[in-house]
């Protein structure tokens, strides 16, 4: 069972519905996060100039546990590469397999970290305006995801990312893309 989601990684990627960059692009790496999947690094996109984040999928030695991660890694990319056009949803570039062998998103850096950070830093010098326009672009951000009938499970300010200012809605891994029967089901649940 563990193989399956890997397998689905790899024929995504063979079949050109993932986009693979060549792990030998980037350069400078930094750390700048730890999450349920390992750690995040920021990296030089050295063609392009480009700063990125690369976030690692790490193996446990549990293999129950691999499952899960591998899972929530994957549930994660195929969600991101469809709301990913959006500006306030964290934009997805592809991925690429680091030295170790471990599967990396490619993300878009977000260069003012974490809303929970940002906001601690910068409450007491932000206008009201400039909390109305995050908290409106958010908004706008899950408007995007529920539209594609995706539901987030897991938002909080660690999971909303600041880019020169603007809000990112990031970390899909337990994300729930609703199909007709779960919202029909959740619809009827709402009413008992
Ligand atoms: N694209 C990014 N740009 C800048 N910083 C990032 C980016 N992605 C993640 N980070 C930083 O790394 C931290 C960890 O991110 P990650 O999404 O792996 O995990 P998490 O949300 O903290 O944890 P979990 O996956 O367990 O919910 C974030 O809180 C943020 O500070």
């Amino acid at each position: 069972m563990a193989k399956i989601p890997a397998e689905w990684l790899e024929r995504a990627i063979s079949d050109g519905h993932i986009n693979y960059l060549e792990y030998n692009k980037f350069i400078n790496p930094t750390e700048i996060g730890s999450g349920g999947f390992g750690k995040v690094f920021k990296y030089e996109w050295k063609d392009y100039e480009l700063i990125v984040a690369l976030k690692c999928l790490k193996f446990d030695t549990d293999l129950n546990l691999n499952e899960k991660i591998i899972n929530d890694f994957i549930n994660e990319l195929k969600l991101l590469r469809r709301v990913d056009y959006h500006q306030n949803i964290i934009r997805f570039y592809g991925v690429t397999k680091d030295n170790n062998g471990n599967y990396n998103m490619v993300l878009q850096y977000a260069n003012e970290g974490n809303l929970r950070e940002y906001l601690k830093e910068n409450f007491s010098r932000l206008q009201w305006a400039d909390k109305l326009s995050l908290a409106k672009e958010i908004a706008l951000g899950l408007l995007c995801l529920h539209d594609n009938n995706i539901i987030h499970r897991d938002l909080h300010s660690k999971n909303i990312l600041i880019n020169q200012g603007q809000p990112k809605i990031a970390d899909f891994g337990l994300s729930k893309q609703m199909n007709e029967k779960s919202i029909t089901s959740s619809m009827e649940c709402q009413h008992i």
